[in-house]
């Protein structure tokens, strides 16, 4: 398959750059008028992918919001995935995952496996494990053409406190992170396959952003960043910041035509403030 670098490149340029998380909060079910059931689950998850994957670049599902339903609510996320990808969405399954590398070959298993029920074109992980720790998964991803997305500068306050943490050579210990991306990404065009994760909310990155990767920027919307602060956080990696925005549309539904208009808007807001 062509490297998911490469096939999310295109999209951005097709489809605009834009992430629509699939985050269905029980509160969010309640606004929709739906019970927060699996049939509620069903009925957001399903109105959503009809409504988006057909026209967004991303859509994320966020994994915790379909585990709390167990083996159903899995069951969802399944014919999520696969009816996304149908219509043409990349699929990135947002279940952060990270463990010592034996367990994370079981994770790879699960996501980055073309035979896998649950196989998506890239997964989010927590590297605090150690770099190192995510090598099955990095390797996995490579041979399916699939990427994965590294938590660097996460877009919740309490993340500072291990990420901005120095070592003994002075970097922050995201930018430790974001220099083994660097080397994963090395010589990749247009753009590489393993992907940071930047908070959108940030104040300044202060970090070096340039991983020749898509750099995955949550925040925007309910925590309160907005398209407008992309430059200021990304400077000169601004132009591979893929924007992410869960709760920010999906408050527009269940009306179709409401979520397409904000998904819009949030496209055509990111293109102007990146100047794309
Ligand atoms: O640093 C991070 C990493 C991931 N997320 C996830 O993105 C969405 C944000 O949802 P909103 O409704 O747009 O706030 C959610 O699934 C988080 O787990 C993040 O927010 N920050």
């Amino acid at each position: 398959m062509t490297p998911f670098g490469t096939r999310l490149r295109a999209a951005m340029e097709t489809r605009g750059p834009l992430c629509v998380g699939i985050d269905p909060h029980g509160s969010l079910l309640k606004d929709w008028g739906l019970n927060d059931d699996v049939a509620g689950l069903e009925r957001f998850t399903r109105t959503t992918v009809e409504a988006l994957a057909d026209r967004v670049a991303v859509l994320k599902p966020q994994s915790a919001f379909f585990e709390r339903f167990g083996s159903r609510g899995i069951a969802v996320l399944e014919k999520a995935v696969v009816e996304a990808r149908a219509a043409g969405a990349l699929v990135l399954m947002d279940a952060k995952r990270g463990d010592i590398g034996s367990t994370m070959a079981a994770y790879a298993a699960t996501f980055l496996d073309p035979d896998s029920p649950l196989f998506s074109d890239a997964l989010t992980l927590s590297p605090y494990l150690g770099f190192g720790s995510l090598r099955p998964a990095l390797d996995a991803a490579a041979a399916a053409g699939a990427g994965v997305f590294v938590l660097a500068l996460t877009s919740n306050p309490e993340g500072a406190e291990v990420q901005r943490s120095t070592v003994a050579d002075g970097r922050s210990l995201a930018q430790v992170m974001l220099d083994h991306m660097a080397d994963e990404n090395a010589g990749a065009q247009p753009l590489g396959s393993v992907g940071a994760v930047v908070g959108a909310t940030l104040s300044d990155a202060g970090v070096n952003l340039s991983i020749n990767g898509p750099l995955l920027a949550p925040g925007i919307g309910a925590q309160g960043a907005t398209p407008a602060d992309l430059p200021r956080v990304f400077g000169d990696a601004v132009g591979d910041v893929l924007p992410s925005v869960s709760r920010g549309v999906l408050r527009y539904g269940p009306d179709i035509a409401g979520l397409r208009s904000a998904a819009r808007r949030f496209v055509d807001e990111t293109r102007v403030a990146v100047g794309a």
